[in-house]
């Protein structure tokens, strides 16, 4: 978080669903001034409930809410991005504000054409935890952005939690694969280990709650210092003892890989997301 979140310039958020909604709870949160966020939503549910839990200006169509914005944060589906834009572009080249898109796969180069050209595009991928402050963005910044766009960018991004620039844009697909998408990662084993729990006859509040607070336990401890993963489940680790075993069989069972070829799989489909929406 950052004492500058309150002097965030008038932000449009161009798509109201899970991570806009997160995003503007972690800057709501941060003390950011709501009178300068709106967002554009066609979903009435999603518009109303925004507006009632935030007190943002609510929009069904992005025009409106992007007028004068000095900040544009386009949070749709990868999928729609290039309509979104190219029906802003005429307000883009006439406003010039500072594009923050969060879709994943689609380049800062797709975004700035589609938008007319020439504008200054800041890629950014969050997560969800961004809602608790919890979150991380990777950021990259296109050549058009100076200086005050970033510090733009990465104050909107640090009231939802960490921020790390990255310098490579081909780069943007991994950051997605690792933080955007991870919190599913995290999600399934919490849900497979719950499942495990109890198939081993546990109640299942009971393996519920072990399971849930070991996660956060371990996610505390892997934060607290500076203490490598390694060496922390080397301390779990007993000779011969429980753990051990369970470890021998993630290895035997090829876990490295699993992961490996799972955190690939998402950076190819950012690669895929990018190809697919620029046909035609
Ligand atoms: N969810 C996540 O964990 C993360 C998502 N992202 C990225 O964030 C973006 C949004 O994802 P997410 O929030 O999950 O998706 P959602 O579908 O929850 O939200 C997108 C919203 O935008 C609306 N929308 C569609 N067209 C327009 C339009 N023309 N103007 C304004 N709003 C429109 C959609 O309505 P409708 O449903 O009717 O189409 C939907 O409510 C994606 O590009 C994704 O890659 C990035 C990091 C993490
Ligand atoms: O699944 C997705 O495509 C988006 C991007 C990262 C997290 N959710």
């Amino acid at each position: 978080m950052t004492d500058a979140t309150p002097s965030l310039p008038a932000i449009a958020f161009i798509g109201g669903g899970n991570m806009a909604r997160s995003l503007i709870g972690g800057v709501v949160k941060a003390g950011g001034d709501v009178a300068s966020i709106r967002v554009a939503e066609p979903v009435d549910a999603l518009r109303d409930a925004l507006h009632a839990d935030f007190n943002v200006q609510v929009f069904d169509d992005a025009a409106p809410a992007a007028t004068g914005a000095e900040v544009w944060v386009l949070a749709v589906k990868p999928q729609v991005l290039r309509e979104v834009c190219e029906a802003l572009a005429g307000l883009a080249q006439a406003q010039r504000p500072l594009v923050v898109s969060i879709a994943a796969g689609i380049t800062s180069a797709q975004i700035a054409r589609w938008l007319g050209g020439g504008i200054a595009v800041v890629r950014a991928m969050p997560n969800t935890p961004a809602l608790l402050g919890a979150g991380v963005t990777g950021l990259y910044a296109n050549a058009a952005v100076d200086a005050g766009g970033r510090d733009i960018a990465r104050t909107l991004l640090e009231s939802a939690g960490e921020t790390v620039w990255i310098d490579d844009e081909a780069l943007m697909d991994a950051v997605t694969a690792v933080s955007g998408s991870g919190p599913a990662y995290v999600f399934l084993l919490a849900e497979t280990m719950v499942d495990a729990g109890i198939a081993e006859g546990l109640a299942p509040d009971a393996a519920r709650t072990l399971a849930l607070q070991t996660i956060l336990g371990a996610a505390r401890m892997l934060t607290a210092d500076d203490t490598p993963a390694a060496e922390l489940r080397r301390r779990v680790t007993s000779p011969n003892g429980t753990t051990q075993a369970a470890i021998e069989s993630f290895e035997r069972d090829g876990f490295r890989d699993i992961v490996a070829r799972a955190v690939q799989a998402a950076r190819v489909r950012g690669v895929e997301l990018s190809a697919a929406n620029d046909e035609a």
